[in-house]
């Protein structure tokens, strides 16, 4: 695909130049435009679970080899979801390529030029206060291979480091931290050398990371040191986009006690660093052992969405009272270690107050439409906007 790419990415460009941007492409997601004269039912997204999309910058090696963008955002309308629209190139069989254009909607858009302090603001700040007071904050990042999760993951790490480790605020606060990883169904410490794990359930129902070290940090060098610590022991292998690709997931932990009330729960901070979802045709020269690992990760992502989604739909049937049909959602938190690990945040008997963030991270190369299409069709499966009102 990659030559037959480049062979036309002239006709491409000279395609995408007579794109009129103003008329909406042809919409081939799950939220269809509804017909002419129907009542349009408005949302707007759900605080307590916020899908976002970060497009990375084209690296200097896509231009370098001469791969278009695929990947175009719209220009923002207020109360809207946002819309982002990929144009692939299709192969059409009795006459020249042709452009093929589906769209996605999310929650929030992050363009190639948008900081990670930008997203820190926009989707972490407000995940740190809810921890704060106690409650579970979420955030994954979620793309394919080379799109930019841990380079968004450790940035964002870092700036959650300087918020919590605010001295004002330690005074009234004690700050841990563990930081494991899951690959396939095992997990390892990487905060003691990548020593083995063991994910238990106690007599409670509760997760335990048996043998796993919490880290208690009272200073902010103190915790960027771990962080970094904990960089150097993720497992990674180097797959067909990113030399140095991530093949587990990586879940940072950080509580939050609150010293000046004994009751109550400590608050959560999740940062997790998902391992990339790589299609099986780009591992195939790789050998058997890394068709399974990829397979293993594709499943442990799509219990993670099931777990997502029925979270979601347990929260809907709560909000609207209906107790009987939120006993029945069934989340299979069990499926998966990642999912078991997290379970604080899919448990909907747990009574834990949760908030969520998914960034989904896409490469906006032309070279990898196919998987940012896949990652942004995973994105919009995963919103839970709220209907507001009638128009
Ligand atoms: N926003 C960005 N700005 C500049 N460079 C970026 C950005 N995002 C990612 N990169 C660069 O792109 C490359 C791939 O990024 P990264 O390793 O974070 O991808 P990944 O999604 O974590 O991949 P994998 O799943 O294979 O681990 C790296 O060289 C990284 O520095």
């Amino acid at each position: 695909m990659d030559r037959f790419y480049l062979q036309n990415a002239d006709l491409y460009r000279s395609l995408i130049d007579s794109v009129d941007s103003t008329v909406p492409a042809p919409h081939f997601s799950r939220h269809k435009a509804p017909p002419p004269n129907e009542t349009v039912v408005k949302e707007q997204y759900n605080p307590d679970m916020v899908v976002a999309a970060r497009i990375r910058p084209m690296l200097d090696e896509d231009v370098t080899v001469g791969f278009p963008r695929a990947v175009y955002p719209r220009a923002r309308r207020t109360d809207e979801p946002q819309v982002v629209d990929l144009q692939d190139l299709y192969n059409h069989p009795r006459g020249r390529p042709v452009l093929r254009s589906s769209n996605y909607q999310l929650d929030m858009l992050f363009d190639s030029d948008a900081t990670s302090t930008e997203i820190y603001a926009n989707l972490v700040l407000d995940l740190i206060s809810f921890a704060q007071q106690g409650g579970v904050g979420t955030l994954f990042a979620y793309g394919q291979t080379g799109s930019g999760k841990t380079f968004t993951v450790s940035q964002l790490q870092k700036l959650a480091a300087l918020s919590l480790m605010d001295e004002d605020l330690l005074e009234q606060r004690e700050i841990y931290i563990t930081i494991v990883d899951i690959a396939a169904n095992s997990a390892f410490d990487l905060l003691d050398s990548r020593k083995p794990i063991a994910v238990l359930e106690d007599s409670s129902g509760n997760t335990q990371l048996a043998g796993a070290k919490e880290h208690r940090v009272s200073a902010k060098d103190e915790l960027l040191d771990l962080i970094a610590q904990a960089a150097v022991y993720r497992r990674t292998a180097p797959t067909m986009k990113n030399d140095a690709s991530s093949r587990s997931h990586s879940i940072c932990r950080i509580s939050i006690r609150n010293t000046s009330s004994s009751s109550g729960n400590d608050g959560i901070l999740y940062l997790v660093d998902l391992a990339g979802s790589e299609a099986a045709r780009d591992v195939v020269q790789h050998g058997a052992d890394r068709m399974r690992e990829t397979r293993e990760i594709n499943m442990s992502l799509s219990v993670l969405k099931d777990c997502v989604q029925g979270k979601a739909e347990s929260e809907t049937f709560k909000l609207k009272g209906l107790r009987s049909k939120q006993k029945k959602v069934h989340v299979p938190i069990r499926q998966s270690t990642l999912t078991k690990v997290l379970k604080h945040v899919f448990d909907p008997t747990g009574g834990r107050a949760c908030k969520t963030v998914v960034v989904a991270c896409v490469n906006p190369s032309l070279a990898d439409v196919a998987q940012s299409k896949n990652t942004l069709r995973y994105a919009e499966m995963l919103r839970a906007p709220i209907p507001t009102a009638n128009r």
